[in-house]
């Protein structure tokens, strides 16, 4: 009778509290205690083949903004470019502080530059864009680098994988290589090679985490995560991000000892990341700054920031760019005519022929919007009471903006299954409803590498070969509807010369 007593108390509880809290929180399904909407979001979700197209149905029901519980924890989400703009670029401060549930915090525990707050944030984020910047990104050295992987990545496999007629590869595999040495070159000045055995087990174990994680994953309450009792799930999600910090802090400690032995010398600017970060260590300690936040091991979870940020999502969008390409030729077609009217068939396409390729800069605009590799975006977390799109919000609700949904929002891209590049040339301004770098203060660090990068190597793939299937041609579908990251479809690839 008792037991019966305190479930019936613990019950009304929790239905008090979760009717008080929706008081002050946009429309959405009615949650129940403790599981909040986990039912209806897992059924829409499977009713309607995947994430976004679950989160759209709540869109219908219950407009542009909507809440959802995830278990005892609201969650808000954004829908509408408008309101995005309003929120996160109009009233930027109170939408910049970033939500840090266990599957982010895991390893940063607040440090880093994608799971910090406040001042050490805009400390670590200023300073890796300013490296970033320095490497090349304000000059033409990025260029240079991203060609230089670009040319050695496409010769190496032409004399590993040339078969009937052009170089047969995965397309994951050939673009991961290829953009982890990009990035790890400007981070610790290190190219991955075919069979390195560390850099596969890091692949395939961040694909599982990636395909695997999910949005209930993203709000489970770190208290969960780190019990025995959830274990066998944190395992499979976190075990890659070990693995990645793993690699960094070698890569760390390998460069202490060199600089120690004087293999290594650093000059006045440094060679990478991870020289500027010692020099600014050094600079700290010599300004005698007594709290400086530059350390070896802030040194290592920037860099593994960086890392995670940098690695998976372009490859993955080049990924998908490739997959377009196999199913729109005439798009290749015409791409190659712009192309080759541009550079006279003489040279390769450069950063400075953007203002003269219209239909590239649209292709890769509808690439990214096919592609829309987040089904779900991070987290911020408001810090004060507001209200969004006339709603009212209490301080330390959960926000999203959606950028699937957006770019998926039928009233602003008509026909949105449809990979049609030519509606970015139709509509001059559309380009202004595609945000797939994220809104607002949090806006992705490295986009103008990742811009560089898409434009360089879409453009110049298209220059120097041609596109054919190996095995069945890949349709333009995600393989990981469910989860958090939107994976690209598996295919191979067979580039073919074209001259
Ligand atoms: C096509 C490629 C890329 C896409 C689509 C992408 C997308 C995103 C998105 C959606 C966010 C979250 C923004 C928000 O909270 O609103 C983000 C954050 C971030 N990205 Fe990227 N990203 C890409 C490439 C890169 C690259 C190349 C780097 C590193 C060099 C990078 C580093 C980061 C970092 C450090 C953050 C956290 C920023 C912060 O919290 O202040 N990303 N990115």
């Amino acid at each position: 009778m008792l037991t019966v007593l305190i479930l019936i108390s613990i019950f009304s509880i929790f239905i008090v509290r979760t009717w008080r809290a929706s008081r002050k929180l946009p429309r959405g399904p009615t949650p129940l205690p403790l599981i909040g909407n986990i039912h209806q979001l897992v059924y829409t979700c499977w009713k309607a083949g995947g994430v976004v197209a679950g989160l759209n149905e709540f869109k219908k029901q219950y407009g542009k903004v909507f809440t959802v519980w995830i278990g005892p924890v609201p969650t808000v989400h954004i829908s509408d470019f408008e309101i995005a703009h309003e929120t996160h670029i109009k009233r930027a401060n109170m939408f910049g502080a970033r939500y840090l549930p266990e599957l982010i915090d895991y390893i940063r525990e607040g440090r880093g530059i994608v799971a910090s707050n406040g001042d050490f944030w805009q400390e670590h984020r200023r300073f890796a864009l300013r490296t970033l910047r320095d490497f090349g990104l304000g000059r033409n050295i990025m260029e240079a680098k991203i060609m230089e992987e670009y040319r050695y990545r496409f010769d190496d496999f032409r004399k590993t994988n040339f078969k009937n007629g052009g170089i047969e590869v995965d397309a994951a595999n050939c673009f991961d290589l290829l953009v982890g040495s990009i990035i790890n070159t400007l981070l610790i000045s290190e190219r991955f090679e075919q069979g390195d055995k560390d850099f596969d087990e890091l692949k395939t174990s961040l694909a599982e985490g990636f395909e695997s994680a999910s949005i209930l994953d993203a709000f489970t309450p770190s208290w969960l995560m780190k019990s025995d009792f959830w274990k066998w799930r944190s395992k499979t999600i976190c075990r890659p991000f070990d693995l990645i910090y793993a690699q960094v802090d070698k890569g760390i400690k390998k460069r202490l000892e060199d600089v120690a032995n004087g293999k290594h010398i650093i000059g006045e600017e440094g060679d990478d990341f991870v020289d500027a970060f010692l020099i600014k260590m050094e600079k700290d300690k010599m300004d005698g700054v007594t709290d400086s936040t530059f350390n070896p091991e802030t040194m290592a979870i920037d860099m593994y920031d960086l890392w995670i940020g940098g690695q998976e999502t372009t490859s993955a969008t080049l990924t998908w760019a490739c997959a377009c390409f196999l199913q729109h030729p005439e798009v290749v077609q015409e791409l190659r005519e712009e192309l080759l009217g541009v550079t006279g068939g003489t040279r390769g396409i450069s950063l400075t022929d953007k203002p003269n390729t219209p239909f590239l800069n649209a292709t890769i605009n509808e690439i990214q919007r096919i592609a829309s590799i987040l089904s779900m975006n991070l987290s911020r977390q408001v810090k004060e009471d507001t209200v969004i799109d006339g709603q009212p919000i209490s301080a330390g609700t959960i926000v999203t903006t959606q950028m699937s949904m957006i770019h998926t929002d039928e009233t602003v891209f008509k026909n949105h299954t449809e990979f049609n590049p030519k509606r970015f040339l139709e509509n001059n301004n559309l380009d202004k409803s595609l945000i797939p770098f994220g809104i607002g203060k949090r806006v992705c660090l490295g986009e103008s590498l990742a811009r560089a990068e898409l434009y360089l190597i879409t453009g110049n793939l298209v220059l120097d070969f041609d596109f054919q299937p190996v095995g069945q041609k890949p349709e333009i579908k995600t393989r990981s509807p469910f989860a958090m990251m939107k994976r690209p479809p598996h295919y191979g690839i067979r580039f073919v010369p074209l001259n």
